[in-house]
């Protein structure tokens, strides 16, 4: 049986876009004991705060909470607001060693999420800022409530979409920021607590 083909062994790495760039999703990466530790140690040790943003003029600030923490006091600028990076803690390093240890390439910069629901969730957009490396390696690590996420193909609209498990791992590779739009939908199904961390190259030299 194919089950007993797996037992014991990490699921296979499923590529999920079909062209113009490469999305591999790894499964579970964190055996559930250690990934609910992670989760637990996440939410009390990271200094949490609301995200702003300026939308249509508009200045918001999310439900919806962020951290960034990377290699040095980094400005990082998103959805027209910057934010300076607060230096690594020692339980991200493990996960930015882990998740580097699957990528095979090295991040200076992490940037986390924290969704209280499903009412919490990001809209279509593509991780293109100038500050990250064109074409960068992206690692996206899930903890707590799984999740839908979502590509859609900036111009023949086709998507592409998977359940982001607990204590998962997802990597966004090649070409993809800059053919694919990626979102994390609200549903009224999910009523609990996720917690993502994506792990990126932030440039270090002006180009
Ligand atoms: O929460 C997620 O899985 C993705 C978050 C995301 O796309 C981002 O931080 O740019
Ligand atoms: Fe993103």
């Amino acid at each position: 049986m194919i089950d007993d083909l797996f037992a014991g062994q990490p699921a296979p790495v499923l590529e999920l876009l079909p062209f113009d760039g490469s999305v591999l999703y790894h499964g579970p990466v964190i055996p559930t004991a250690q990934a609910d530790r992670y989760y637990r140690d996440l939410l009390s040790d990271i200094e949490w705060q609301h995200d702003e943003a300026v939308i249509y003029g508009k200045h918001i600030i999310t439900k919806r909470k962020v951290a960034w923490y990377a290699d040095q006091a980094f400005r990082y600028t998103y959805s027209k607001t910057t934010k300076v990076a607060k230096p690594w803690t020692l339980l991200l390093l493990e996960l930015k060693a882990l998740a580097e240890q699957h990528c095979k390439t090295s991040f200076n910069s992490c940037l986390l999420n924290l969704y209280h629901d499903g009412a919490e969730g990001m809209s279509w957009h593509s991780d293109a800022e100038k500050e990250l490396e064109v074409n960068g390696t992206i690692a996206s690590l899930s903890l707590g409530a799984e999740r839908k996420f979502a590509f859609k193909h900036k111009s023949s609209k086709e998507t592409h979409s998977v359940q982001l498990e607990h204590g998962s791992l997802l990597v966004m590779q090649g070409e993809t920021q800059s053919h694919w739009l990626h979102s994390l939908p609200t549903t009224k199904k999910v009523n609990s607590l996720r917690i993502n961390l994506t792990f990126r190259q932030i440039q270090t030299v002006s180009p």
